[in-house]
């Protein structure tokens, strides 16, 4: 559905994409992840069509998608692009931001539909208040509810949950993914949260320094990561040089902190704090010359023995 073929793009001389290929099925949901300046936004754009490709190419289906060079309105027909800074009018309400692209021909259908996307950001009560007089997380849900109005077949989603506080995001992101998967709609979307980037994509695509390190399933990224960079993306992780656990090679493994487990026999480290994180507790401990990250069902001190499973 859409082919992306050796695409790079730079700006002025600086090389931002190199030769970045992958494809994505419909109803796909496909989380782009990697360290800061590793070029997600940048992609997301070229996917839409917003620059001018040094090479490569991408196809939507059959169509090609060309950059600003060759249309004047961005983004194809049945794509839509949520962007970091929402682009809603300001000094419009709510409901009109949403219904922005709907036709007027049907009204009764249009008030209809602004209500259920409304209802599912949760913003339904503010339907009537002006953009302008909206927190960030609250015009962050209406630029979701604009995208999805036209029921696009691509969603791209630039950190779409990013200004949405902890304790709504998980709910308001349940509600968007499942609604894009009941709907089949296609999703890219970048994240830097664990959960984010676990729960809801089916694939995962690392990007380092333009390039595209991995796609892999989530299960795989976080259970097998091929390196440290890619486990970190996703979570704590620890290294430990196997020569510590007395094997005699140069390896280095990584070890995630519920994959140890504490016990009567074992390698012995010693603790040097110990944090609640709501489910468990966080020991930082001492093994050798290294501080590890280990996962205890209690708050424990001093000398402990662990095992790795
Ligand atoms: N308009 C621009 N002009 C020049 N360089 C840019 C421009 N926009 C981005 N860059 C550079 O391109 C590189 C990739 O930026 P991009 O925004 O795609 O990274 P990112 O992975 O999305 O980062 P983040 O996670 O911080 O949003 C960075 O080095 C950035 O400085």
């Amino acid at each position: 559905m859409l082919r992306v073929q050796s695409i790079s793009f730079s700006y002025e001389d600086k090389e931002v994409l190199s030769q970045i290929s992958f494809s994505v099925l419909k109803g796909q949901s496909i989380a782009l992840i990697g360290e800061s300046g590793s070029g997600k936004s940048t992609l997301i754009k070229a996917l839409y069509g917003l620059l001018n490709l040094t090479e490569g190419k991408i196809f939507w289906k059959a169509d090609q998608v060309l950059g600003p060079a060759y249309h004047l309105v961005p983004g194809m027909d049945k794509m839509k692009y949520l962007a970091q800074d929402f682009d809603l009018m300001p000094f419009v309400s709510v409901a009109e931001n949403v219904g922005r692209f709907l036709s007027n021909f049907y009204l009764k259908e249009k008030a209809n539909r602004v209500n259920e996307l409304l209802t599912l950001v949760g913003m339904n009560e503010f339907a009537n208040v002006k953009a302008k007089f909206l927190s960030g997380g609250q015009m962050q849900r209406v630029a979701l509810a604009k995208v999805l109005a036209l029921e696009p077949e691509l969603l791209l989603l630039d950190e779409p949950f990013s200004h949405i506080d902890h304790h709504q995001k998980s709910k308001l992101s349940q509600h968007v993914f499942q609604y894009c998967k009941s709907k089949g709609i296609t999703i890219i979307y970048t994240s830097h949260t664990p959960e984010e980037i676990l729960m809801f994509s089916d694939e995962v695509i690392v990007m380092k320094d333009g390039q595209i390190v991995t796609k892999e399933t989530p299960q795989h990224i976080y259970e097998l990561p091929s390196s440290e960079y890619i486990a970190q993306l996703t979570g704590e992780v620890n290294l430990i040089p196997v020569r510590y656990l007395s094997i005699q090679n140069d390896e280095v493994l990584l070890i995630r902190p519920h994959q140890f487990f504490i016990s009567s026999e074992g390698y012995q480290a010693e603790i040097i704090s110990c944090y609640y994180s709501g489910r468990v507790y966080l020991l930082k401990a001492k093994f050798q010359d290294i501080i590890l990250t280990i996962e205890s069902r209690e708050p424990l001190k001093g000398i402990i023995k662990f095992q790795i499973r």
